[in-house]
């Protein structure tokens, strides 16, 4: 099973630039959690201290005891080996065949011999449904094929924690669409932690089960997708519903004059619908996360506000109906 991360308060800054400031929250162990935000809010950022790639001033990051802040350089590196790690264009070698990219870690951290590596890199070709282009450069597929190719050589270590940098990056809506089925047909075979930075609404609807949303050097919200996709925060309404009129500008923050303007303009916004989440493709095992997220949603419930609440409980109802429905009449002998 996948490894829950914590993070505690963490504080990153570029010189002057502040990035974001006390960042808490916990990815849970197994579960799939997406997280949004305008551009250049520090997202890549965030996936890079998770890792102990970049160094936040304060705070810590969680795993198995080991803090990716302040432990010592040793047990970060091998603490590292649990992740997966999927970024923006794929991360290829131009000169070497997809077969010996995705291969790439396996010789570079393990010991294995050249049949147990090929066994492994097919297995995880065929996941990602490149079977037949393991001998191609990456100059010779299309940027949704390099994508997938990166996430298969994020799957040879078998990853415990897997993160991905915008997998849609580039790609158009029905590829867009093949890649959200993909990160979840993965979490049903694999049951790792999952974290996916997006900008894509398509897949924020319908990959996570928990969403966050960095804005303005904070963390807006994370946790269970009800609680953001019912959420009445400006930042979060206008971002999810793909509008210009809102607290987000081009360059990230509007000024007040501006804000006050759209306000008096304002068209109020469509209620927002939940879209069902995906299932694993058929011939898959279910997602082991489902029942765990579901004893730990139920058990915060009360915690959360009334229009998460409801809409918690309303999923949970349709899918006990559709559980009964789908279960064979008794005495059918089915
Ligand atoms: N190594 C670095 N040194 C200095 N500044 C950096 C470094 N890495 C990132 N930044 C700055 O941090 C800010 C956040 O960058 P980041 O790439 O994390 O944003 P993002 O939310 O992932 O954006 P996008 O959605 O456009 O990919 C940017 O202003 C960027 O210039």
């Amino acid at each position: 099973m996948g490894i829950e991360v914590v993070v505690e308060g963490l504080t990153k800054s570029f010189g002057k630039q502040s990035i974001w400031r006390d960042v808490s929250l916990t990815l849970p162990a197994g579960e799939v959690s997406v997280m949004l935000g305008p551009s250049g809010t520090g997202k890549t950022v965030f996936l890079k201290s998770l890792i102990g790639l970049l160094k936040p001033e304060k705070g810590r990051v969680l795993i198995n005891g080991v803090d990716m802040v302040n432990s010592p350089e040793k047990d970060i590196y091998e603490t590292r080996k649990l992740f997966g790690l999927m970024f923006q264009d794929g991360a290829l070698f131009g000169s070497m065949s997809l077969f010996d990219n995705i291969a790439f870690p396996l010789r570079e951290h393990t010991r294995k011999k050249e049949s147990e590596i090929r066994r492994i890199v097919m297995e995880r070709i065929e996941v990602v449904g490149l079977l037949g282009a393991e001998g191609k450069l990456p100059g010779e597929i299309s940027g949704g094929m390099r994508k997938r190719a990166g996430l298969a050589r994020a799957l040879v270590l078998d990853p415990q924690i897997i993160l991905c940098d915008e997998p849609d990056s580039g790609l158009d809506p029905v590829r867009t669409a093949y890649i959200s089925q993909l990160l979840i047909d993965l979490n049903a075979q694999l049951d790792a932690t999952m974290l996916i930075v997006t900008h894509n609404l398509d897949i924020a609807a319908t990959v996570p089960d928990n969403m966050g949303m960095l804005f303005l050097r904070r963390l807006v919200t994370f946790g269970p997708r009800e609680v953001l996709l019912t959420s009445d925060e400006p930042v979060v309404a206008q971002f999810l519903g793909g509008r210009r009129e809102g607290p987000i500008g081009m360059s990230e923050e509007k000024d007040a004059a501006t804000l006050a303007a759209e306000a008096g303009a304002l068209v109020p916004a469509a209620p927002r619908v939940i879209v069902p989440q995906l299932e694993p493709s058929p011939g898959l095992p279910p997602r082991q996360a489902v029942t765990r997220r579901r004893q730990r949603v139920m058990g915060m419930i009360d915690s959360l506000p009334p229009a998460a609440r409801s809409a918690i409980r309303d999923t949970y109802a349709k899918n006990a109906r559709a559980a009964t429905l789908t279960m064979p009449p008794a005495g059918s002998g089915a």
